[in-house]
């Protein structure tokens, strides 16, 4: 009211002032302008301020500081990097009570990911005193950019799920390898002494943690521990096979431990225990199989296999053989792709049981991609080409009621045709390799024995089971069946058993005739020109041959598995590696004296095969990079060797030496 009456006053002086003296005008003009222009700028910073005080723009004091203050979390505000406000929680709590000025904000928080800490799920921190969440928003605008920050603890919460994991249970099931053959001869007072030392090696090793063992049966225990022990075990990487091995290294005692990890139950890691026992077992024993929802993992398996396998299993697995060929309409037998004598000795062996049984049976094999021609040819030569059908072409005859035999391979990725296997009703497995992942599932009978020098050994002992007297293999196929066992022995110098020679001798009384089994091998002149060749080529790494090579002729294939087998003959070779560039990969064939586990070495590079037979194939890859990872593989398999106290002959000699 008093600034209208004054503001009506002023104006009524001026209207005074400018009727007396007209001159002062211009003046009064210049006067208003002045002013209207002083107002605006003072009514622009006026707004400004405000602005900047109720949006925190200015943050000192603002309505937002004051909001942010008394936060039960530590929050903080940051311009880029630096700090540049924080409440009283973040001093007390992530500052230890220090107050810094404007310090980075990496200082204070080290390991802060500003991107990660504005997802929705935050950044876990570890900081000083425990672990934290961090959760941030940015406002954006380069140099200028502003970011809250407001971090949670979560350490108890951190800890609860960090004793929960580590207590998961874990199923454990030990089996001493060949109980009963270890055991049986044995005196008394021996026999409880090693049992004592494997009772004291086991309770030892469970005994540390929180866990329970118990045994429940004759050399089988089982042992529920935590996760955290299980961890240290796979950590030593299962040392306990090593300790069992020593108690007495004149009897060859070892186990095979099977384990169950990660499982959602308790039952559930018991199954899961039992299969990995199981693939322990298949893979020739003396190791430690690992089974968590992620697959295999694999501890040990250095040392050699022992013989440790029954005639009475055999006579059990021919009879339920002999049941699923009766009761299928046809049968249809094959082995592995690029088929070897083993493969289709096997095979024939198989088609005489089902002649035998009077069931219609063919071989599928296709005979553009074997390494067998000779024995086909021969059984051809014979009059038996009927026994042999193309894949494609068994198709078509196959039902529900066809039963598929699958022998030398038990792996689903390397038979002859998926799609035979996949029609057939019922499917037989007899194999002799080592036991890998990526088998054959849904089998109806498997026949695994890894203890068998081939395939044909064990089909040679079936054939002896079944039919009457007179029920017996003609000549030719006797030869394609010790041409099989010998492929796979080479030539009765490895892997060769009592039962080897025992099948050997019932082939010779079937009409077998070395000399002619001899001719199967025979090679052409390409052939040996080209393992000539790659022999030549090899170089010595850590006590192994390695020859890295192009392509070969592709009617020259067998040469790579011959190089490979006469590479082991020349002085200190305990391993070789024979790698060929096909097509736009690489194989790999791999051969050892007995001392050196090829399979191990082999599996590492995704293959598979035998303690002293393995081989991989390798995708999109060049010969030379194999050769760099052939020899890393070594390395690790020698590592292994040393920390489990069998390091080989060569190698302890030049430490000896050093
Ligand atoms: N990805 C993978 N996963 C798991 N296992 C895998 C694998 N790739 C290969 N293997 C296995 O490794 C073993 C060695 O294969 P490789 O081709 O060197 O050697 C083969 C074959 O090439 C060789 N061979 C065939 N005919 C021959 C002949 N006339 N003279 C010499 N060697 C011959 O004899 C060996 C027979 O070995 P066998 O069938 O018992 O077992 C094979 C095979 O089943
Ligand atoms: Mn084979």
């Amino acid at each position: 009211m008093l600034t209208a009456a004054l503001a009506v006053l002023c104006a009524l002086l001026v209207l005074v002032l400018l009727v007396q003296r007209p001159a002062i005008w211009p003046v009064l003009v210049v006067l208003a302008v002045l002013w209207f222009a002083l107002f605006g700028v003072f009514r622009y910073r006026v707004r400004s301020w405000v602005a900047r005080w109720v949006c925190g723009g200015s943050f000192e004091k603002s309505k937002t500081q004051f909001s942010l203050e008394p936060l039960s979390q530590p929050a903080a505000l940051l311009s880029g990097e630096t700090v540049l406000w924080y409440n009283t929680e973040f001093r007390t709590r992530l500052m230890k009570g220090e107050a810094l000025l404007v310090p980075r904000v990496q200082k204070v928080l080290p390991g802060l990911d500003l991107q990660e800490a504005r997802k929705v799920s935050g950044q876990l921190l570890n900081l000083a005193d425990g672990v934290w969440s961090a959760h941030s928003s940015t406002v954006p605008g380069e140099a200028e950019s502003m970011t809250l920050l407001v971090l949670n603890e979560e350490t108890a919460l951190r800890k609860v799920e960090a004793e929960y994991k580590a207590s998961r249970p874990g199923y454990l099931v030990f089996l001493v390898d060949g109980y009963d053959d270890v055991f049986s001869d044995m005196l008394d007072s021996e026999r409880a002494r090693l049992l004592e030392g494997i009772n004291r090696v086991l309770e030892d090793m469970i005994g540390r943690g929180t866990g329970f063992l118990r045994r429940v049966a004759s050399g089988r225990y089982i042992a529920v521990v935590e996760e955290r022990q299980l961890e240290q075990f796979a950590k030593r990487g299962y040392d306990v096979l090593d300790k069992i091995r020593a108690l007495d290294p004149s009897v060859n005692l070892s186990i095979s431990i099977g384990v169950g990890r990660g499982a959602k139950t308790l039952r559930e890691a018991q199954d899961m225990a039992v299969q990995a026992l199981d693939m322990a077992q298949g893979r020739g024993g003396d190791q430690a199989a690992e089974m968590t929802p992620d697959g295999f993992t694999f501890y040990g398996g250095v040392s050699h296999g022992v013989e440790k396998r029954s005639k009475v299993r055999s006579r059990i697995v021919a009879d339920q053989l002999v049941k699923l060929i009766k009761e299928a309409d046809h049968v249809v037998i094959m082995g592995h792709r690029m088929s070897d004598l083993d493969a289709i000795g096997s095979a024939e062996g198989v088609l005489r049981i089902c002649k035998i049984c009077d069931v219609p049976a063919v071989i599928a094999v296709r005979r553009d991609a074997t390494l067998a021609g000779s024995l086909i040819n021969a059984l051809i030569a014979a009059g038996q080409e009927d026994d042999f059908i193309d894949p494609k072409g068994a198709l078509p005859i196959i039902s529900q009621r066809t039963l598929c035999i699958v022998v030398d391979t038990y792996q689903l990725g390397l038979v002859e045709s998926r799609e035979i296997l996949e029609k057939c009703g019922k499917v037989a497995v007899i194999d002799h390799h080592r036991k890998g992942v990526g088998f054959i599932e849904k089998a109806d009978l498997v026949c695994h024995e890894p203890y068998a020098s081939s395939a044909s050994e064990l089909v040679t002992e079936f054939l002896q089971y079944v039919g009457d007297r007179d029920d017996k293999p003609n000549r030719i196929e006797a030869e394609g069946l010790l041409s099989g066992i010998m492929l796979d022995t080479r030539d009765f110098t490895l892997h060769t058993g009592v039962r080897t020679f025992e099948a050997a001798a019932a082939l010779r009384r079937y009409g077998a005739e070395t000399e002619h089994v001899r001719q199967l091998f025979d090679v052409s002149m390409v052939e040996y020109t080209t393992k000539a060749t790659l022999v030549s080529e090899a170089q010595m790494y850590r006590g192994c041959a390695i020859t890295v090579s192009g392509e070969v002729a592709p009617e020259a294939r067998v040469a790579i598995a011959q190089a490979a087998n006469d590479l082991l003959t020349i002085q200190n070779v305990e391993a070789s590696f024979v790698a060929v560039q096909v097509g736009g990969g690489v194989n790999i064939s791999a051969r050892s004296l007995g001392a050196v586990n090829v399979q191990v070495i082999m599996e590492s590079l995704g293959g598979g095969g035998h303690q002293t037979m393995a081989a991989a194939q390798l995708k999109h890859i060049t010969p030379e990079a194999v050769r760099s990872r052939i020899q890393t593989a070594i390395d690790q398999y020698r590592e292994a060797q040393k920390k489990s106290g069998l390091e080989s002959e060569s190698e302890q000699k030049k430490k000896d030496k050093q």
